[in-house]
């Protein structure tokens, strides 16, 4: 079994705890007083290549990373850096996140909010609206293609932005048929857990022009950002490095200030 296989099954038994404990309808009257959804290509197509930051406790492949007390005040640390986007991993088992961390960075920041889990069923989307996300995360290799565009079409359905995450250029083709317009590209192999940077480089050119490339994992600070967006990407995805460091709104500011650098943006798409 794969490790996002296993993290599937954890999610698919969250999942069903939650769905016992919630009904759909209770879920759709809550999405319906949410704060109406901000757009999330919009905030990713500024001037510059964009910086989203990452709520992110654990990870299966490091372990334990920061403690993040406060989720809101980090999150309001990386708006005060410079920001376009807020990602908040909300998977549990693996990643150290919840719905609860999704709420309480919505209630601080004014900017978009990404739902970063292991989506697999319509009553996700319908939690990520509820709890106040903009964007929410599915990952094609975790999808079958009829899956793939149903929960596209019905993320878009009730105002979220969903972003297609892709490993290679097969699931590049997937997540164009089923209608992205946000395609992440994640270094990390999901086999292995290893980061190569080089496969944005790989697999952005099949990309088209109109979608929105974001690099996703390994940014170490301004030199990858400068990388990624010498091969088209319109923004980058930023966890580790960010909390693991001393100063997370120095560093969002390192890296906007990088992206904003005019000699950028004649590589970009
Ligand atoms: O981070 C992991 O170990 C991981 C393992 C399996 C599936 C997903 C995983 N991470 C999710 C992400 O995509 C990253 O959190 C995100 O791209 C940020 O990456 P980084 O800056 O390298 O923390």
């Amino acid at each position: 079994m794969s490790v996002l296989d296993e993290i599937i099954d954890g999610v698919r038994a969250d999942l069903a705890e939650r769905q016992a404990r919630v009904t759909l309808d209770e879920l759709k009257d809550r999405a319906a007083k949410a704060p109406q959804a901000k757009d999330g290509v919009a905030a990713l197509r500024g001037e510059g290549v964009s910086v989203i930051c990452e709520v992110k406790r654990s990870s299966p492949s490091k372990g334990a990373l920061a403690a993040i007390a406060d989720p809101a005040g980090l999150a309001a640390d990386y708006e005060a850096g410079g920001a376009a986007v807020i990602s908040v991993l909300t998977e549990q088992r693996r990643f150290g996140g919840s719905l609860a961390d999704l709420e309480a960075v919505r209630a601080k920041v004014d900017i978009p909010v990404l739902r970063k889990d292991f989506i697999v069923t319509a009553y996700q989307l319908w939690e990520a609206r509820a709890y106040g996300a903009d964007l929410a995360l599915l990952i094609v290799a975790a999808l079958e293609q009829e899956a793939l565009v149903s929960l596209i079409e019905r993320a878009e359905s009730i105002g979220l932005t969903p972003l297609v995450e892709v490993h290679d250029e097969e699931e590049v083709q997937r997540a164009v048929d089923a209608g992205a317009r946000i395609i992440g590209v994640n270094a990390r192999n999901l086999k292995t857990l290893e980061v190569d940077r080089g496969t944005f480089a790989r697999v952005a050119p099949e990309i088209p022009d109109h979608i929105v490339k974001i690099a996703e994992s390994g940014v170490r600070g301004p030199h990858d950002l400068i990388a990624y967006a010498n091969d088209g990407a319109d923004a980058v995805l930023v966890g580790e490095s960010l909390v693991t460091g001393r100063d997370p709104k120095a560093a969002v500011a390192d890296l906007v200030a990088a992206g904003a650098h005019p000699a950028l943006r004649h590589g970009r798409g």
